[in-house]
């Protein structure tokens, strides 16, 4: 099927219906021909109708939908789309945990001409109705009661919305009234309807016009609807799995929110070209119930954000405490084989002695315990992680590679790879894309810039914004900053957009001081620096809590916690009591300490810190839905702390 026309001289567009210009290069990866999402689905499907494509756990087993199912439960929602009165341009809404229906509506907006905008389940009422009312959404597709009844909250100031469907549990009869669908009854809706109705939608679909609407999770300000084109998906899938070198034998596990690009990109595209399969984890995956899956499916690609590494860390570092006498010398000598082997590795040197000794022994063990163990792939995405949570998976030779990218690129811009692989380095740029340190400093640090067919279409409606974010000669502006060392790899060395500015001008990174805090404290759960605007730094800190079942900390510390605030002679288990405890004071005062040793000037110390009674948490508001820190809602959260700090000093 050719795909429309695709010429338009525009780098960006902020229009609903609007066209760029596809950056196509004249060699290489960059200048393969454009295809729709619906392109690549079609012909995957051809290639392998009979494959598995998802898996998820229903009625006690797996249910599975192979590639042709999946394309014609697709095909299906289309016209049950287009009876409900979607409009092309016009979004649906997806509100709710991954699961099949998620794709499906999914790739049904897209192919019916319409746009799919995933909406964060973390999302309060208000946040939904923005997005809702932004992507002038004529459907919304929600999980269950609780996700429906944000909508119905909002419901009468959503204007475009025609039809609610909800994709698991039951809908009252009431509600079927008021244009509530069950998801077995939506997709019978477009049962008469004549194929030609949706083939001219398909016809209409062009590589350089917008499939998908990534709302930003509002790290730095209000979200912005990050414009993905068709080419920009089809293109980016294409290159990640080319580079990745994902073939249609590998399996992956759906977990993270899909409303981000990173678990778009990985879980419904990247499958979408190669016929692999995807395995749903439970709604708990967040909150500890990931490694049931991972050990239930043993996944050949695996993809966590930091602060999934680092919980994994923590469990493991709890079990290790725990172990003691000859096993635990054992682990604590194949660790230091492991980190020492995987340095030497990345410097095209030798492993060390007792390398296969210390693998049989340990690593192999660790692997199959966390469900790693057929795992070619692990990686980490979409936020900063210490060197600490890498170096300690390496020491258990689990290299994470590690993925820096945004939504405005519609994922990765650069990816390291075993070839290329050196702890603390993002890894070289994706073929195909440019990358350029603009004004950089005497050290090569300035901030990253990107050009390339992965680069977004615009911000919807927002001119001023997308003409910060993409400069005339069509370069996104990240707002990060870093080096690239002579192999072309990439530092991430900070973050223009949560630079701190103090009162006297000292422009501070908060990250890289936070991390060492965290690596002299070990118990320490999170830490935010304050200063912006402000005439010195200071710092929020919290203990590492239990968490309940909805994510949020509990009153109760970790059992790892606990293990280091005994031995410093604390013994209560409240976190109410610990933060008031006099030696886990002073034994923060000496890991700020420390921190401060390191700071390159005055300015760049912690002067006053506080901890906080609790931890932050994605229903506390202090997590974005990748656990990322929401720096500013940290502040106004915690303004009254933060303004005893400076009480009387300004
Ligand atoms: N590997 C990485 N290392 C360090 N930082 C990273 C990495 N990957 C992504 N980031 C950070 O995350 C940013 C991209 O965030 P993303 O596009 O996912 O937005 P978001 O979290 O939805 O929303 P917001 O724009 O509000 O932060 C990058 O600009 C960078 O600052």
């Amino acid at each position: 099927m050719a795909s429309g026309s695709t010429t338009s001289s525009k780098h960006w567009t902020v229009a609903a219906d609007g066209e760029v210009r596809l950056k196509q290069t004249l060699e290489g990866m960059g200048s393969t021909a454009p295809l729709t999402v619906f392109e690549v689905f079609k012909r995957t499907v051809d290639k392998y109708p009979k494959k598995d494509a998802l898996k998820v756990q229903r009625g006690g087993g797996w249910k599975t939908w192979t590639w042709h199912m999946y394309y014609a439960d697709v095909c299906a929602a289309a016209k049950s789309m287009i009876v409900l009165g979607l409009q092309p341009y016009h979004a649906v809404g997806i509100l709710g945990f991954n699961s099949p229906e998620w794709f499906i509506a999914d790739l049904a907006a897209i192919i019916a001409g319409g746009f799919a905008a995933g909406i964060y389940t973390t999302n309060s009422p208000e946040a939904c109705h923005y997005v809702a009312e932004h992507s002038r959404a004529n459907i919304i597709v929600v999980e269950d009661d609780r996700q429906l009844q944000k909508i119905l909250a909002v419901r009468d100031r959503l204007p475009n919305l025609k039809a609610i469907v909800q994709y698991t549990g039951t809908v009252s009869s009431d509600l079927k009234k008021k244009n509530v669908y069950e998801w077995a009854d939506f997709m019978q809706l477009g049962r008469d309807i004549p194929d030609f109705e949706v083939q001219w939608r398909i016809q209409a679909l062009k590589p350089n016009q917008c499939a998908t609407l990534i709302y930003t999770s509002g790290t730095t300000g209000n979200p912005k609807a990050v414009m993905i084109s068709h080419d920009n998906m089809t293109w980016t899938a294409q290159t990640c799995i080319n580079i990745l070198k994902v073939v249609p034998e590998d399996e992956l596990i759906s977990y993270l929110p899909l409303s981000h690009v990173a678990a778009q990109m990985i879980d419904i595209h990247a499958p979408l070209a190669t016929g692999l399969t995807v395995w749903f984890a439970q709604p708990d995956a967040l909150k500890g119930g990931l490694v049931n899956t991972l050990r239930e499916v043993r996944p050949t690609v695996f993809l966590g954000v930091p602060r999934v590494w680092e919980k994994m860390q923590e469990k493991m570092l709890a079990i290790g405490k725990q172990t003691t006498g000859l096993k635990k010398t054992i682990a604590t000598w194949a660790k230091s084989i492991g980190l020492e082997g995987n340095l030497s590795l990345q410097n095209g040197r030798d492993v060390p002695w007792g390398w296969s000794i210390a693998n049989g022994l340990v690593f192999s063990k660790i692997r199959e315990a966390l469900g790693l163990d057929r795992c070619r792939i692990q990686a980490t995405a979409a936020a900063p992680i210490t060197r600490e949570t890498l170096e300690y998976f390496l020491s258990l030779n689990i290299p994470v590679y590690e993925i820096y990218g945004m939504s405005e690129c519609s994922g990765p811009q650069t990816v390291s790879l075993p070839e290329t692989y050196r702890t603390g380095s993002c890894g070289p740029s994706v073929p195909g894309t440019e990358l350029r340190i603009m004004n950089p400093d005497k050290d090569g640090n300035g901030e990253i810039c990107f050009r390339g067919r992965h680069v977004f279409m615009g911000y919807l409606f927002d001119e001023a914004k997308t003409r910060e974010a993409i400069d005339d000669d069509g370069w996104l502006h990240s707002g990060d900053i870093g080096r690239v060392d002579s192999q072309g790899l990439l530092y991430i060395t900070g973050r223009l957009k949560e630079l701190l500015i103090t009162a006297g001008g000292e422009n501070v990174a908060p990250v890289p001081i936070e991390n060492t805090v965290k690596e002299n404290l070990p118990f320490i759960s999170n830490c935010i620096l304050i200063g912006d605007k402000r005439k010195f730094l200071t710092m929020l800190l919290t203990l590492r809590c239990e968490l309940d079942d909805e994510g949020a900390p509990t009153e109760r510390l970790s059992e790892l916690t606990l293990h280091d605030t005994r031995k410093l002679g604390c013994n209560s288990t409240l976190v109410a009591e610990a933060i008031l405890d006099p030696n886990i004071r002073a034994e923060i005062q000496r890991g700020i300490d420390r921190a401060n040793h390191k700071a390159v000037s005055a300015a760049q110390r912690i002067q006053k810190w506080e901890l906080i009674a609790g931890d932050f948490s994605i229903p506390g508001g202090e997590l974005g839905p990748t656990l990322k820190l929401k720096r500013p809602q940290v502040v106004s959260k915690y303004a009254e702390v933060i303004e005893r700090f400076y009480h009387g000093t300004e």
